[in-house]
């Protein structure tokens, strides 16, 4: 047991897709995984280790916000020997080419928190996604019919209820599709444990148009980026079967 993730030794797979809602991992323990178990409820912070086609994948909580997902984060990389860990969440569409339902994969993670600052003494730092998951989710996204997704950068705020909106323009104007709350510090830390990450978003709501869906569907419906997570980490021979 870790200190915040009451798992055995072992009963963490080495492949974790990470929510920050924790009823969304308990949807997706349910929806996706074969004999799913429960190996945590600490904070109520679902953890779950299931199979998906015969494949061990745990699906974990994170919470919202960077310093929430770095405790889950480093507790399963240290303590549980994950090696692959793939953010899947909502995001807030920061450009009029991307829509609501559309998937957006995470290549890099701009971040207004001071996290990375403070861990390399005021330098800037450049978090990305490993490449080979990236691509793997890039052609997985591509060949779902009905679906639009975006690879580009995002930005992880530390603020949902931004004090500076008018931020957001700019951003858009260098690349930044869309906005949520984790994954820059995921790429960090997955990056100095040596575990392979990415971020696969899907967008819950727009900041231009104001369009948004609910708490059920956030929870309960964004189906597209689970199967490109699974995907992208099993390789595409997976995708097939
Ligand atoms: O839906 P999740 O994965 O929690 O992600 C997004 O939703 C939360 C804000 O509502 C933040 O955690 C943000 O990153
Ligand atoms: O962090 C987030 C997540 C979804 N939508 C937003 O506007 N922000």
């Amino acid at each position: 047991m870790s200190t915040h993730i009451a798992a055995e030794p072992g009963a963490v797979a080495p492949t974790v897709l990470l929510p920050g809602d924790p009823l969304r991992a308990r949807w997706i323990a349910e929806t996706f995984l074969d004999d799913a178990t429960c190996y945590s409820e600490v904070r109520g912070m679902l953890g779950f280790t299931g199979t998906w086609q015969g494949h061990p994948v745990s699906v974990q909580g994170t919470g919202m916000g960077q310093p929430s997902l770095a405790i889950y984060a480093t507790e399963l990389f240290r303590e549980y020997g994950v090696t692959t860990a793939i953010r899947v969440g909502s995001c807030g569409a920061l450009s009029e080419q991307v829509a609501v339902r559309d998937v957006v994969i995470a290549a890099g993670a701009c971040t207004d928190s001071s996290m990375n600052r403070i861990r390399f003494g005021g330098h800037d730092y450049a978090p990305v996604a490993d490449y080979d998951l990236l691509a793997a989710a890039v052609a997985a996204a591509r060949s779902r019919e009905g679906l639009t997704s975006h690879v580009g950068l995002i930005f992880s705020s530390d603020s949902f209820y931004t004090p500076r909106p008018e931020l957001m323009k700019p951003m858009a104007e260098h690349g930044v599709l869309a906005v949520e709350m984790e994954a820059s510090a995921l790429y960090t830390l997955a990056a100095g444990h040596g575990v392979r990450a990415l971020a696969v978003c899907t967008v819950s709501d727009h900041i231009v148009t104001g369009e948004e869906t609910s708490a059920q569907e956030r929870e309960q419906t964004f189906a597209d980026m689970v199967e490109i997570a699974l995907t992208a980490a099993f390789g595409a021979a997976a995708f097939k079967g």
